[in-house]
């Protein structure tokens, strides 16, 4: 068997299409939904993810502002920055992109951005109130991964799912999220004593580990769907994920390809939590 692709080019195609009409209409309501996009450094990662979540807010219909600060910034100086946007009516979602450098603590910057912002889905507001199932923020790359999940007519209800990684915005999230869904999961980590063991009865497996081959041919059962979180690279610096592709394809019914699969997703659903933290506020006017 050789697993299909699930696209994430072409699903946020798709996401993002009937998200512009939802941009739209409140646009013409007086509502545009706003992004704040703040960066600090000049990690060379980071400056591709923001320009390229710019770049969606503006294809999409939704209002952006880049800020972009020195590594020599001040946390009290970012803090600073988080409390002015948590006042600015035109902007209705709040994105601090990490990693930070070292000398900021981006708890204490998370926990700045007001709950009714955070559409990263990293304050512990928005982390309770996944946990309890109230309404909140998902961090944007598990909700990625749930649509994915949809796309493809996986419904999680009594499958076994496996996360490898317990990550506070991907491993621990997404669990949640799956067993919102109503599957039985389990979570992996550093200290799982055999990993092939859980991941040979995964019907689904998310690898979100940061680390090349995690998750080979011979641990994934026949059939199985398999996200791949990750992002590395090789030896030849070619971008992978954290899933030998080539291997698994073979063995997965599903699988998600890096570059081209949950990235994609990651910004896409970033735009989603932004209109609708706009239609909150539009909803409330
Ligand atoms: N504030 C946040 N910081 C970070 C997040 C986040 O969700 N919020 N996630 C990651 C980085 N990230 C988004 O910010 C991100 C990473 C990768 C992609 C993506 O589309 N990747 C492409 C490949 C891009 C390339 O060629 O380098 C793909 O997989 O196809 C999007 C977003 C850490 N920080």
């Amino acid at each position: 068997m050789t697993a299909q692709l699930i696209d994430g080019v072409a699903l946020s195609r798709q996401i993002r299409t009937e998200l512009a009409q939802r941009a739209a209409a409140l646009t013409s309501r007086g509502h545009t939904p706003g992004l704040a996009v703040i960066l600090v450094g000049d990690n060379p990662a980071s400056q591709v993810y923001v320009r390229n979540k710019v770049k969606a807010c503006h294809d999409t219909g939704l209002h952006s502002v880049l800020e972009q600060y020195p590594a020599s910034m001040s946390e009290a100086e970012l803090l600073a920055r988080v409390r002015a946007l948590n006042e600015d009516a035109s902007i209705h979602g709040i994105l601090v992109q990490l990693p930070l450098p070292a000398h900021i603590d981006a708890h204490k910057v998370i926990e700045t951005i007001s709950p009714l912002k955070d559409v990263d889905g990293f304050h512990v507001a928005s982390a309770g109130a996944l946990m309890v199932g109230q309404e909140g923020f998902k961090p944007c790359t598990p909700y990625g991964c749930m649509q994915m999940l949809k796309a493809i007519g996986c419904d999680p209800r009594g499958k076994h799912a496996v996360v490898i990684g317990r990550s506070n915005i991907v491993g621990k999230p997404m669990a949640m999220l799956l067993l919102q869904a109503n599957a039985t999961v389990t979570v992996c980590h550093s200290a799982t004593p055999d990993l092939a063991q859980h991941t040979r009865q995964a019907d689904i497996v998310v690898a979100a580990v940061g680390k090349r081959n995690v998750l080979t041919a011979d641990m994934v059962k026949p059939g199985a769907v398999v996200i791949d979180v990750g992002m590395n690279r090789n030896d030849e610096g070619k971008l992978c994920g954290d899933v030998d592709f080539d291997g698994v394809r073979e063995v997965a019914s599903w699988i998600t390809p890096v570059p081209g699969g949950v990235g994609p997703m990651t910004i896409t659903m970033l735009l989603v939590n932004t209109v609708e933290a706009a239609e909150r506020v539009a909803a409330a006017a």
